[in-house]
């Protein structure tokens, strides 16, 4: 994804809105959805890790898991809109700096949404505002506000014990479990970095390791609580990605790929692969920290 210029991956972003059939199936002009596109690539800001490029590798995993579990042949051609549109949307306007942070700073989102998921409320918000401008993209808003709020990791284990419970007798008919997949392709797109080989993954971590520092220095400053994940004395990041890894992305993508077993080598492998790299990493630096000790 490093390679894409911004005005390329609103190119690739139309390409999978046709690819996928939308414009013949909801009748949207192509003029609709490059305007569409290039508001949602405005309401996003030059951040470190939530930005429009992290949007774009979210839609395109969406994209592509699509087509992988043939999705198309199994949900109906809204719920595939749903899911891109989410995925496009889900984080819109972020401010760089997370829910918790939100709500110790008392922060305006905060205020406004009487602390329960400021920033995924928000997103949908600015999603409504751009949607509304294009009646012909505003398909199905409540399914895309339900996929987007389900993004706060706060829920991550709701969400995830719901899909294990219906996994084993899971039916594509059946609305509430359609509902409930979708969730999770969101999710599954949303924190998917090391999914992508290691040269694309290892840069978005420096990404996202930078915003974490900038919210715990800020927090330092301000005297509030200081998130311990985000803690330039504390993390590292072989540290952050082995247990983010065993402790999240492997529960959840095993989880997807019992339903589609076709996943294993595309999302599974490749996340088996980075936890053996972080691990051999953490190890390395704890044995040089061990010989450089007086
Ligand atoms: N440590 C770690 N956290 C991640 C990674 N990808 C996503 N996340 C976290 O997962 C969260 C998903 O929702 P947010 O975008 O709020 O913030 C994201 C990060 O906090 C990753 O590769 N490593
Ligand atoms: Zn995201």
């Amino acid at each position: 994804n490093w390679q894409w210029e911004e005005a390329e991956m609103l190119v690739l972003l139309q390409v999978m809105y046709m690819d996928l059939d939308f414009l013949t199936a909801f009748h949207i002009e192509l003029e609709v959805l490059q305007n569409f596109l290039f508001e949602v690539y405005c309401h996003y800001n030059n951040i470190p890790f939530h930005n429009f490029q992290h949007c774009f590798c979210v839609t395109q995993m969406m994209y592509g898991l699509i087509w992988l579990t043939d999705l198309r042949n199994k949900l109906g051609r809204i719920d595939l809109f749903v899911m891109l549109t989410s995925a496009l949307c889900h984080d819109l306007d972020h401010p760089g700096y997370n829910n918790v942070y939100q709500i110790n700073a008392q922060t305006d989102l905060a205020l406004r949404y009487n602390d329960i998921s400021p920033l995924e409320n928000h997103h949908c918000a600015v999603a409504f505002g751009i949607l509304s401008k294009s009646c012909s993209i505003a398909h199905c808003v409540h399914g895309e506000t339900v996929c987007i709020l389900a993004t706060d990791m706060a829920r991550h284990n709701e969400i995830l014990n719901k899909f294990k419970v219906l996994q084993p007798v899971f039916d594509f008919t059946n609305k509430e479990h359609k509902e409930v997949l979708m969730k999770i392709m969101v999710k599954v797109s949303d924190i998917s970095n090391e999914a992508r080989p290691m040269a694309v993954a290892e840069p978005w971590l420096d990404c996202l390791l930078q915003e974490f520092f900038n919210q715990s220095d800020t927090e330092k400053l301000k005297g509030l609580p200081v998130t311990p994940f985000m803690d330039r004395d504390k993390v590292s990041k072989p540290s952050s990605q082995t247990s983010f890894i065993r402790f999240v992305l492997l529960p959840l993508f095993s989880e997807l790929t019992k339903l589609f077993p076709c996943l294993e080598q595309h999302i599974l492998e490749p996340v088996r692969r980075a936890l053996k790299y972080y691990s051999d990493m953490e190890r390395a630096s704890k044995a040089e920290e061990g010989t450089t000790k007086p």
